[in-house]
């Protein structure tokens, strides 16, 4: 059977081997359960599926220790949100981590420390050769990644905080990521295991471990910003990254707008559309739904309280508090980083004294500068900045006894940093640029929380924070700043010193709702939810890896669909005498993308030697008007067209069209036309095709965007002005159509990927007619159906050609 598909089943055959094989999984040992505070297991429910957590760092912390085996004393970190999340998972859910040691422990690589952290904290760490490690990071990631995430563009060479984009550092980022994979496939059970993958330095790992376990249940979070698909597309690998998170069953964000960004990378650079069904976000991907979730990350509450009530704490607060009384005293804490503002902070704490006298000699910024967690001029830059504008701005406004920016860039004890927490009426968080930034909530519990404040009940607490933060959202009683306005900032901490009590009660208590109830735990148990319901189809779909590298990708399909395989096709083939070929063909004969839509010489010397067979019927199956297609397909005597989806049929060149008597009024289009041409007007690059059974708006020439909301509008108000008609509205591929009703009642199954069946009737050999579904499917609008109309020598063989997959009913 000769390849008529041209460039569809090129792709095909550069995919791997399908089915993949799923390497041996090696199973640990459970050790790892963790006991959770979430509800408990019936002891009758099946076992709790293993939970996998992959991150760029285990939840370790690793103190040098001479005397500890190793070298190093490890104790669990429970500052991170990948141990935090623990509290939300299913009670006896064992839990595995995956992820590279501290820094500090690199050198303590080994199988023994591997079975050791495995044995006592449910640790599997990944070995990264140190060189490696430090190109993945400090290069690729920190470098070039988490600024573009935070919107900055490395626009010169010697940019400050980004580098350009670097191959050599990308594949060193690609080696990383595979280096995790390695390290899944040696213990992962697909149809046991939940993965759940953290945050951008891992956005490779979908598409490795998509390759390797084909039926994977993969969740991934991104914790930074998704930036404006307009800074995501100057990426030059920016399509292996969306295709790497498309590969993930759950993509979770932070916030509507990053999830919005990543729908519309989504739609610009692959032309894939969403849906929304049921208050969940979908993405059609070959097959596969991926599922987009939104939600903030939040606190862990229990930690938080423990460190309140932890006595040191109490004595903490007390001292603070006394240090500070009779001044006004506002907190920040950020990380040494160049997104956090904290140079554009203390500018506009010199504001603040300059706009307003009365507050010299009294308001006080605290601010706690955690340890810069990347290296580089960037890092050495902000510090450097922060310290400088300090000393400025308390030369400028300190007296004896009064430093207006309490800068501590030193150690800081979690105990004496929940004190200034806890004493500060206001917080300020003004960072240009970050994923979510859960200092507000911190700040909202302990002010809540701190005994030791006396008996200021109810409590209070006013936020000033910037718009460009992933929790502004969530904090609707902040005063909401544009960071980049040092006057805007400043007013905003004078309106936060002046606030009434009463009010900043309100404030507080509107905070301290949401930050309780949506705690970390919350939001670990909904993603876990999320992911298993994404999942629930992986064991009755029947997948195909296709692709080549970073490009692999999995087709799903239902269980009565087959990959076209050469070697079923042609038994099938040369066995039948009478052979019915119906191909599609925009997307099958013709590549979709062509800007010459004619067949080309090719094609009709191909579908020639096909007619010339006498066992052979061939039609062109298309949505095409006849006139077009009657043109094009002039040299081929004896091809059959069935055109505008069965309206039409002609059984050769030479004989008549007939005509389908199941539409034959047409007085719809009256009403269906004004309406059609008024979005053309209102949406550039749109346009209608108007064809003698239907009425067709194509919008794949318009932004995609725009075009799609406005496909989206234009079905509903088609389906309201026409809901007496006798026609189908319906929504196809950069497409919004109108067809008669009967000429869609063909009789594709619920659950068929053949979206538009067209009744085609076909009278050969005495066989009575047969209805057939139309392979042109808006779903599938490149995949291939093949089936056998029986499985006798005299029936026909049915092949519909579209991307190499087949249905056999
Ligand atoms: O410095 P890295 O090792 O590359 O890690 C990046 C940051 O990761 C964590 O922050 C991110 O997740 C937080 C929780 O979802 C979110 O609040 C923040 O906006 C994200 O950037 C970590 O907490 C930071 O210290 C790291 O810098």
């Amino acid at each position: 059977m000769p390849s008529l598909s041209c460039h569809n089943l090129l792709e095909l055959a550069a995919a791997d081997e399908a089915p993949l094989p799923s390497p041996t999984p090696l199973r640990l040992p459970r050790v790892m359960s963790v006991a959770s505070p979430a509800s408990p297991t019936s002891p009758s429910s099946p076992a709790p599926l293993r939970r996998v957590i992959v991150s760029h760092r285990l939840p370790l912390r690793a103190a040098p220790d001479p005397a500890a085996p190793f070298g190093f004393a490890f104790t669990v970190d429970s500052g991170t949100v990948a141990y935090q999340l623990r509290s939300g998972l299913t009670a006896n859910a064992p839990v595995l981590h995956i992820g590279t040691l501290p820094a500090v422990a690199a050198e303590a690589a080994s199988d023994e420390l591997s079975n050791y952290l495995l044995a006592n904290f449910s640790c599997l760490p990944v070995y990264l050769p140190s060189d490696l490690h430090h190109r993945f990071y400090h290069g690729f990631c920190k470098h070039y990644l988490w600024p573009l995430l935070h919107y900055l563009l490395p626009l010169t060479p010697s940019s400050l905080g980004g580098l350009p984009f670097q191959r050599t550092l990308y594949h060193s980022f690609l080696s990383a990521n595979r280096a995790f994979a390695d390290r899944l496939t040696e213990v992962l059970t697909p149809d046991e295991d939940l993965v759940w993958i953290h945050d951008y330095h891992l956005l490779a790992l979908p598409t490795f471990l998509r390759k390797r376990f084909p039926r994977a249940k993969v969740g991934f979070f991104l914790h930074s910003p998704f930036p404006s698909s307009e800074i995501f597309r100057t990426i030059p690998v920016r399509d292996d990254l969306v295709r790497a998170l498309l590969n993930a069953d759950l993509v979770g964000f932070h916030t509507f707008d990053y999830a919005r960004h990543f729908l519309s990378a989504c739609s610009r650079l692959l032309g894939l559309d969403y849906q929304s069904k049921r208050g969940y976000i979908g993405i059609e991907y070959y097959g596969r739904t991926v599922t987009v979730k939104i939600l903030p990350v939040g606190i862990d509450m229990g930690q938080l309280r423990s460190v309140v009530s932890a006595p040191e704490t109490g004595d903490a607060v007390r001292r603070v508090t006394e240090a500070y009384k009779g001044r006004r005293l506002m907190i920040g804490v950020d990380d040494v980083d160049l997104f956090k503002g904290i140079g554009l902070k203390f500018l506009a704490m010199e504001q603040l004294l300059v706009d307003h006298p009365e507050l010299r000699g009294r308001a006080v910024l605290v601010q706690i500068a955690n340890p810069a967690r990347s290296e580089g001029r960037d890092v050495q830059g902000v510090q450097d900045e922060a310290r400088a504008i300090s000393a400025r701005v308390n030369a400028r406004f300190g007296t004896p006894g009064y430093t207006p920016i309490v800068l501590l860039d030193g150690p800081v004890t979690p105990q004496e940093k929940a004190a200034y927490y806890a004493a500060a009426e206001c917080c300020v968080v003004s960072a240009v640029r970050d994923g979510l930034n859960r200092i507000p909530y911190i700040y909202t519990v302990l002010r809540q929380e701190s005994d030791a404040l006396g008996d200021d009940t109810p409590k209070r607490s006013v936020i000033v924070l910037s718009e460009f933060v992933g929790c502004s959202p969530s904090l609707s009683g902040a005063i909401r700043v544009n960071p980049w306005s040092v006057e805007s900032v400043a007013e905003a901490m004078n309106a936060a010193l002046r606030m009434p009590e009463a009010e900043q009660r309100l404030r507080h208590e509107k905070h301290y709702k949401y930050v309780s109830t949506h705690d970390v735990a919350y939001w670990a148990r909904s993603f876990d939810q999320d992911l298993q319901r994404a999942c629930k189809d992986h064991f009755s779909r029947r997948h195909w890896g296709i692709g080549f590298g970073m490009s692999f990708k999995v087709v799903a399909l239902g269980p009565n669909f087959r990959r076209l395989s050469v070697e079923h096709i042609v038994p099938s083939y040369r066995r039948t005498e009478n052979r019915l070929i119906l191909l599609d063909y925009d997307g099958t004969v013709m590549p979709e993308n062509s800007i010459d839509k004619a067949p080309s010489s090719e094609v009709i010397s191909v579908l020639n030697r096909l007619c010339e067979d006498p066992k052979n019927r061939v039609f062109i199956v298309s949505g095409r008007g006849k006139d077009e297609l009657s043109k094009w397909f002039a040299p081929c005597e004896k091809l059959g067209i069935a055109a505008e989806h069965g309206y039409f049929t002609r059984w050769s060149r030479d004989a008549p069209w007939e005509t389908s008597s199941l539409a034959a009024d047409f007085d719809w289009k009256k009403t269906a036309e004004p309406v059609m041409q008024l979005y053309t007007e209102a949406t550039d690059g749109s346009s209608i095709e108007h064809k003698e059974s239907a009425l067709v708006w194509h919008h794949q020439e318009a932004d995609p965007d725009f075009g799609s909301c406005q496909a989206k509008e234009l079905l509903d108000h088609l389906e309201n002005v026409l809901a007496n008609e006798p026609v189908v509205v319906k929504r196809g591929q950069h497409i919004v159509e109108v067809n008669p009703q009967r000429l869609n009642g063909g009789q594709c199954k619920a659950g068929d990927p053949l979206e538009r069946p067209l009744t085609c009737f076909v009278h050969a050999g005495g066989h009575p007619p047969q209805t057939i579904g139309n392979p042109k499917s808006q779903r599938w609008h490149t995949s291939t159906v093949v089936g056998e109309v029986g499985r006798k020598k005299s029936h026909y063989l049915m092949l519909a050609l579209i991307n190499g997959f087949l249905e056999i009913e």
